[in-house]
């Protein structure tokens, strides 16, 4: 039996998707300013990490990986070479290189032995999730911990939306963060990025 309607629902089905949008912005933005000034380190290890890496992979399931895949093409933009876990032209990882990965619960399978992998082999590897001390984390050099409800998660309290949707959001928009602050560090100019975009579509 589906749980009596809280407040928050009430008010989605009075007002609708106007609402429902500042809801979303809101809890996002309290998200994000939480891990602006508590992760400010761990912020600051992955985009090292990015920095110092010959070759970046990226990895998550699902809306995670998508989310993942716009943080790839932007550091492609920045003219770092960048594949994508899973797609047919990704060569194999080696020592030295960066595997990034997106889990909220830090502990999908195909996520985790991906960076088991890494490791193994002597790459390092960097975690976007909202659990502290999941497998994923521990496997991970710079980890960012983001306040989000996790896909099984019900309640309330972490997020109003639906699954693992506000920790996708964050990490759409913390990969544009780290992207950002790596192109001022770059101090190339938006000229000098753009001819890496696509010209194919
Ligand atoms: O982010 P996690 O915990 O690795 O889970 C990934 C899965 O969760 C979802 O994001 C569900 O919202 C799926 O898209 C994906 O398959």
């Amino acid at each position: 039996m589906a749980p009596p309607p809280t407040m928050e629902h009430m008010d989605v089905l009075e007002h609708g998707p106007s609402y429902a949008l500042s809801r979303v912005s809101q809890e996002l933005s309290r998200s994000l300013e939480h891990v602006a000034q508590h992760e400010s380190r761990s912020l600051s290890a992955f985009a090292d990490a990015i920095a110092e890496a010959p070759r970046v992979f990226v990895i998550g399931a699902g809306r995670s990986g998508l989310a993942l895949k716009m943080t790839a093409m932007r550091l492609m933009h920045l003219g770092l070479e960048v594949h994508v876990a899973g797609e047919v032209t990704t060569p194999a990882i080696s020592s030295g290189d960066l595997l990034i990965t997106a889990s909220g619960s830090g502990t999908t399978t195909g996520i985790v032995s991906a960076a088991e992998t890494a490791v193994s082999l002597g790459a390092k590897v960097a975690a976007i999730t909202t659990a502290a001390s999941s497998p994923l984390a521990k496997l991970s050099s710079a980890t960012i911990v983001v306040p989000a409800a996790g896909k099984l998660d019900r309640s309330e309290a972490a997020s109003v939306q639906y699954a693992g949707s506000l920790f996708e959001q964050a990490v759409v928009l913390i990969g544009d963060a780290v992207f950002h602050a790596l192109w001022r560090r770059s101090g190339a100019s938006a000229d000098d990025l753009w001819p890496r975009h696509s010209n194919l579509e």
